[in-house]
């Protein structure tokens, strides 16, 4: 790289500060005609729904214009022929429309992420910025034309990679990698699956993409929507800042429970049945119980409309039900097409005995008369999710005949209830029952398809959740991230076919990320000792960070764990940045007890706003999130605490940004050893 002269730096330095201030006052200006039409959109509009719904339009646009003084308003420069474009986290122009910052998302701004020597897409140079709270501070150059690129040797890069972590996650866009690029840009049409190790941008990517395709088909996905379904709540707080920040607002996120939360859960299932419930067998026995409810009609339909009696015998009706059967359409939707075409009979009848087409009301009146109804009632009765997952969960000649063949008699006894409830409304279903629950749902009715679903942490997702989620994006795509080696769910997935299959994208590609980001080498090194006793096949990370530390504090006796946990705390507050303690469930109140008896009052995870520097994390929801200073506390019950515990120590080892000290006093788990 060829260094330019000081005086020509400082000039070159002042220009582009030049450059930012200028457009920092255009952005506020956009703001600010945003702004007044806002509150001119009631006086506007023509009727309170107009207004409405304008105003809705015009108060998203003032929040996608607002500027954050503390992050850059571009940090990249491109020089394409006669012309440099800044790169920025939205579009800026000046008062005549022409651009200041183009989005990172432009098709000129991919030339930023791609361009190499070997394909340098015209551009002659791009230039890094360096930013200190939103204040210009350096840049750094690569003159392609010249043969002359960084790759992750990139200052800034580094810079960015090693820069101490405090609060929730941030966006990536200013050094987003080629091989990130690829996935965050691939086409909507396209469902992807990111195989990557931990810390490798999966999260990062899976955002980086909804705020892309929202970008580039923001019509179509505002009216499907897009959603993010990642693990559990504090995953959810800790992600929830980066799409706002990218100008994107309005994206759902949430948990797989919270997208099945059709009723409220009162109940609870002994392992075996939520195994069960959990299990892609339960979806057959759903199907089963579901259909065999429709009769064969034997009793004609007798129907008087006051002038009229109208009869239709048994034989067509049976082939109503028959046709409807074989159309395969959802349940709810094959019972109304049934009463629409008896209706048709008797108005085909009406037409034929009196010469004239009956009106709307007749045929309204025709649809709900007894008879009618009575005839539905018995060959294709409505059924209520609840009602279904009741019969089948407490009538055991049912559930024998929709699981014959499929569950042993040991499986449908343990999923069989104690007692019936009164009313399948006042039952007091579980968490698995919600999957149940929503499967019965589905099959009852389609579900609203979101125009993409973006899945992280999918390793754990069981297949009926894998099924829940391609009810909600039969008509979208999807990017499903994950890492076979962190599945600790009793059903996580060994290989990531099964899953793509329960989802409904069995021919989505597999695409691995292997650049590790956040863990530094020596703790990699640690944490893949783990990884041969995993039982996946997974392509290990090779870390970009050659910092960080790793110390291991043994002790003799069980008794001086909090002790030592203090310590380490203590001095892990010497350095920039956040701290975590993580430690097997049972022992966080514990240690949270101890560290506020010294006066340290330690954050939940999640709690996102909080002051507090050190957060104590239970090991089972720590999964997706990371902390500069990590300290794991006695891995040995972290393991012994579950079936998959291997898995779940790999999780916590890997969630440390720059140090990890890990402490125990029972040995060390044995792949540790070695
Ligand atoms: N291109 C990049 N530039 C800078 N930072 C990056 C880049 N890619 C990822 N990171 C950072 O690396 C860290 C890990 O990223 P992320 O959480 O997305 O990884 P992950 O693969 O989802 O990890 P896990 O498997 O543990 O959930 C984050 O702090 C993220 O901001």
């Amino acid at each position: 790289m060829t260094l330019p002269a000081h005086a020509d730096l400082d000039d070159d330095l002042a220009a582009e500060r030049r450059h930012l201030a200028a457009s920092r006052d255009a952005l506020s200006r956009m703001r600010g005609r945003a702004e007044s039409l806002f509150s001119s959109s009631a006086d506007v509009a023509g009727d309170s729904f107009a207004a409405e719904t304008l105003g809705r339009a015009l108060s998203r646009r003032v929040a996608e214009l607002a500027d954050d003084p503390t992050t850059p308003l571009f940090f990249g420069k491109l020089d394409v022929q006669d012309a440099a474009y800044h790169i920025g986290r939205r579009h800026v122009t000046d008062d005549a429309g022409e651009p200041m910052v183009l989005d990172w998302r432009a098709p000129l701004s991919q030339s930023f992420y791609r361009a190499s020597v070997r394909d340098p897409r015209g551009v002659s140079t791009r230039r890094r910025f360096g930013f200190v709270k939103g204040e210009l501070t350096s840049f750094e150059d690569e003159h392609l034309d010249r043969g002359e690129e960084l790759g992750t040797s990139s200052r800034i890069l580094t810079a960015e990679i090693e820069r101490p972590r405090v609060g929730p996650m941030r966006d990536i866009v200013a050094t987003i990698q080629p091989e990130q690029d690829e996935l965050v840009r691939a086409d909507l049409e396209d469902s992807i699956c990111v195989q990557g190790a931990p810390g490798t941008g999966k999260t990062a990517v899976g955002l980086h993409r909804a705020a892309y395709l929202l970008y580039v088909h923001r019509e179509r996905l505002r009216r499907s929507g897009v959603l993010i379904v990642g693990p559990n709540a504090a995953f959810l707080s800790y992600i929830s800042a980066v799409l706002p920040a990218l100008g994107e607002v309005e994206v759902q996120q949430s948990t797989v429970d919270d997208l099945v939360a059709r009723v409220p859960v009162k109940g609870s299932d002994s392992d075996a049945a939520t195994l069960l419930k959990h299990d892609v067998r339960l979806a057959e026995v759903l199907r089963r119980a579901l259909w065999s409810r429709l009769a064969k009609p034997t009793e004609p339909i007798m129907v008087s409309d006051g002038s009229y009696r109208w009869r239709i015998d048994a034989e067509p009706l049976r082939r109503i039900v028959d046709e409807a059967r074989r159309e395969d359409l959802p349940y709810a939707v094959g019972r109304e097409r049934v009463r629409a075409r008896v209706v048709g009979l008797l108005q085909r009848q009406s037409e034929y005995r009196t010469g004239n087409s009956p009106g709307e009301g007749w045929l309204r009146r025709m649809a709900k008369v007894a008879p009618v109804r009575d005839f539905l009632d018995a060959s294709w009765p409505a059924v209520t999710p609840e009602a279904l997952v009741v019969a089948l969960l407490t009538d055991a000649a049912l559930l024998a005949s929709a699981a014959e063949g499929i569950l042993t008699a040991d499986e449908q006894a343990a999923l069989l209830w104690p007692k019936a409830p009164k009313t399948p409304k006042s039952a007091r279903f579980s968490a698995a029952d919600l999957l149940l629950l929503d499967e019965a749902a589905g099959l009852l009715e389609r579900e609203a398809s979101f125009g993409h679903v973006v899945v992280d942490e999918a390793q754990d997702l069981s297949p009926m959740q894998a099924r829940a989620i391609a009810r909600r994006s039969e008509h979208g795509s999807i990017t499903l991230l994950g890492d076979l080696a962190q599945g600790t769910a009793p059903w996580a997935a060994a290989q990531w076919q099964d899953t793509l299959t329960h989802l409904g994208k069995p021919d989505a590609t597999v695409v691995p990320l292997t650049v590790g980001f956040r863990v530094p080498a020596a703790v990699v090194a640690l944490a893949n000792r783990l990884l041969p006793a995993l039982g996946v096949d997974v392509p290990e990370a090779v870390s970009l960070r050659r910092d960080g530390d790793l110390t291991v504090v043994g002790l003799a006796d069980p008794a001086e764990l909090d002790a030592a946990t203090l310590v380490e705390v203590t001095a892990a507050l010497e350095h920039e940045g956040s701290v975590a303690v993580i430690a097997a469930d049972a022992a966080v109140d514990r240690l949270r007890g101890h560290l506020d008896a010294a006066g340290l009052t330690a954050a939940t995870p999640g709690d996102v706003d909080s002051e507090a520097r050190v957060t104590v994390v239970p090991a089972t929801i720590v999964k997706g999130l990371e902390y500069d200073h990590v300290i794991v506390v006695e891995p040995a019950e972290i393991v012994a605490a579950e079936p998959r515990g291997l898995h779940r120590l790999y999780v916590v080892l890997t969630r440390a940004v720059s140090r990890l000290s890990v402490v125990h006093s029972a040995p060390l788990p044995e792949p540790l050893t070695v």
